[in-house]
Parts: C-alpha cells; sequence; structure tokens
C-alpha cells in the first residue's frame, strides 16, 4: 500500500516548524555578515586594498574546520559553504573597487 503523503503528519510538520526556524535564522545571519563585508569592501576600495586576503581566508577555514568537528559537523562541508560565501564577498570586492 503506499503512503498518503497529503495527510497531515504533526511530527513531520513539528520537525519542519524547526527547520523553518532555523532557515529563517541563518538567511538573518548571512544578511547581517554582507552587510559587514560591505562595509569592508567599501573601506577596502577607498584605501586601494587588495580584495581578498589568502591568508586571512587560511586562518578562517582552519579555525572553522576545528569548530566543526567540535560540533559533529562535517568539516569539509563546513569549508565548501564558507568557501562559497568567502568567494561571493570576494567578487562584490572586486566590483566595489571597480566601481570606486
Ligand atoms: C572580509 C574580508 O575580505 C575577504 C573576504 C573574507 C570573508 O568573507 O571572510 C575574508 C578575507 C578576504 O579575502 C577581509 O579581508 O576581512
Amino acid at each position: 500500500m503506499t503512503q498518503d503523503t497529503t495527510a497531515p503528519d504533526p511530527v513531520l510538520a513539528g520537525f519542519r516548524a524547526s527547520i523553518d526556524n532555523i532557515d529563517a535564522a541563518l538567511i538573518h545571519i548571512l544578511a547581517e555578515r554582507f552587510r559587514i563585508t560591505k562595509a569592508v569592501g567599501a573601506y577596502k576600495a577607498e584605501h586601494k586594498l587588495p580584495a581578498s586576503d589568502p591568508s586571512r581566508e587560511e586562518r578562517q577555514i582552519a579555525r572553522l574546520r576545528k569548530l566543526a568537528e567540535e560540533a559533529n559537523l562535517d568539516p569539509d562541508f563546513g569549508e565548501k559553504f564558507i568557501r562559497f560565501v568567502i568567494d561571493e564577498v570576494i567578487r562584490h570586492h572586486e566590483k566595489a573597487k571597480g566601481e570606486a
């Protein structure tokens, strides 16, 4: 017999309510991070500083991999996620330099 996927499932709905709250928090946290990195981009453009700082990124990634391990999160996933975010920030910084 196939499962009726339209029937309300309060257990699944409870899990999903929590996932929705966590996703909302992630969006707010990311928005706040991009708000501050935008200010960094403007500062770098004004002071003719390079858009990226690979040694800072290396330290961040090492720190976050350790935090991920301690939090029982796959450190490779943690690194991929922060790399994705940082690459987007650098793209914004390069654009800000082009506009300065
Ligand atoms: C935000 C900065 O600019 C870049 C972006 C980073 C980030 O998103 O964490 C880190 C280093 C830089 O490559 C910075 O230099 O601090």
